[in-house]
């Protein structure tokens, strides 16, 4: 088959490939957008996301939250905007991909005779975004009006911790100004009949320790070396507690990758020289914490390591999450079981799980708002970051008709004893 030479399509689909849903040309459209780090053209899906809006007749704000760091967002009033509001969020950069690995160009949005479209972003996180679209637009279609005021949110900067993104834009007026009570955001996919759902996540912890020592010629027995102290940290500390951990998980019917620590060492610097023994060696792990762990505690095993290694080493944080807030998915929580019925009126299963990377979430729910991961995407091998990433069409198109259901069912939540 040969790749598909149509051009970008319209969000109406005049120029979908024929016979083609035009929900799936707009996704495939997203999907060449080059929202890939290290440089992400966010300006493309600026002006992407403006015609949408301009399609669906729905006002947007964009809130520059750092230089070059956009948050637009598409507001649905509902009939009585006094109350909590519901929010959509999805980000929109994705992760790099290596070309060399995949089968077809990371940004045509191949699509293969199976319907199995590949793309970097097609899971992580372009296939909700547009889910969410059409599926207000079905909505707005059919003459239907929210009764909660209903927020969708496009974030920049997801994927390199959120700093210049959504961690920033929580404490902004703005954000607060949009009242909400709930929101919605990315999960994973699930290989199997069920949809994975996801009601908090590990926090996660990149530490980089340094460890000092003294320098010499490289022919010499120096005493007190920087690399004796990096190879007691590594193996004698992080690396015996990840196989502990691993054993864990593997000798645990009920774990989850969510409800065990991961360590992994991502970083080694150090050195000038053959013959020149080094002033200092660094080491840096990438940690994901369970929301169960106690993370003083944690964090005192990590120093008493660091102590063992030698008395001078030292460590610091890049990304020091502390938040352990989860989600309610109790019955009697309207957010959850709303959510809840809406999926088995649907005749969905649903596996409630920790997310085991992180997501936007963790800064929605740091400031109080319940929030559940959720990409409804069934039948589909967990692909994100991956080579070779592919969604289903057919999956992709369910997709659109659960948002159709779970946004009336949630805008229309009843308001709460304490909501005006
Ligand atoms: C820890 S920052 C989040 C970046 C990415 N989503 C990850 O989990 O690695
Ligand atoms: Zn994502
Ligand atoms: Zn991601």
């Amino acid at each position: 088959m040969l790749p598909d030479k149509d051009g970008p399509g319209v969000g109406g689909g005049q120029s979908s490939p024929e016979g083609e849903d035009p929900s799936v040309s707009l996704f495939r459209d997203y999907l060449r957008l080059k929202t890939v780090h290290p440089e992400p053209d966010y300006d493309a899906a600026l002006r992407f996301l403006d015609r949408i809006a301009e399609e669906l007749q729905l006002p947007m704000k964009k809130i520059e939250v750092c230089p070059g760091r956009v948050v637009s967002i598409m507001t649905w009033e509902g009939t009585n905007p006094s109350l909590k509001s519901i929010l959509l969020n999805s980000h929109t950069d994705v992760v790099p991909v290596f070309q060399e690995h995949w089968k077809y160009d990371a940004f045509s949005a191949f699509k293969d005779a199976e319907g199995n479209i590949y793309a970097r972003g097609s899971q992580d996180m372009k296939c909700v975004t547009i889910q969410y679209i059409q599926a207000v637009r079905r909505l707005k279609a059919e003459g239907w009006k929210p009764m909660r005021t209903v927020h969708l949110m496009f974030v920049p900067d997801e994927e390199v911790g959120g700093h210049k993104g959504m961690e920033t834009f929580v404490k902004h007026p703005e954000f607060q100004k949009l009242n909400i009570g709930f929101a919605l955001d990315e999960g994973l996919a699930n290989p199997g009949e069920p949809f994975t759902v996801f009601y908090g996540e590990r926090n996660p912890w990149w530490i980089t320790v340094h460890c000092p020592g003294s320098p010499g010629h490289g022919s010499r027995f120096v005493e007190n070396t920087a690399a004796e102290k990096l190879v007691s940290v590594i193996i004698n500390s992080f690396l015996d507690f990840r196989e502990k951990e691993k054993h864990r998980l593997n000798t645990s019917e009920c774990f989850t990758l969510g409800d065990v620590t991961t360590v992994n060492m991502t970083m080694v610097k150090g050195g000038v020289a053959y013959n020149v023994i080094p002033a200092e060696m660094d080491v840096s792990f990438d940690l994901r914490i369970p929301p169960t762990v106690n993370l003083q505690e944690f964090e005192r095993q990590i120093k008493q390591w660091c102590k063992e290694a030698g008395e001078d080493v030292t460590y610091e944080f890049a990304q020091k999450h502390m938040n352990q807030n989860v989600t309610s998915t109790e019955e009697n929580d309207p957010w959850w079981s709303t959510f809840s019925a809406a999926c088995k009126a649907m005749n969905m299963t649903l596996e409630k799980e920790i997310f085991p990377a992180a997501t936007d979430s963790r800064f929605i729910r740091a400031v109080g708002i319940p929030a559940i991961g959720f990409s409804p995407m069934n039948r589909t091998p967990i692909l994100l970051h991956d080579h070779n990433e592919y969604l289903n069409e057919q999956v992709f198109l369910k997709g659109i008709s659960v948002y159709e259901r779970l946004i009336p069912a949630l805008a229309s939540v009843p308001a709460f004893p304490d909501e005006a």
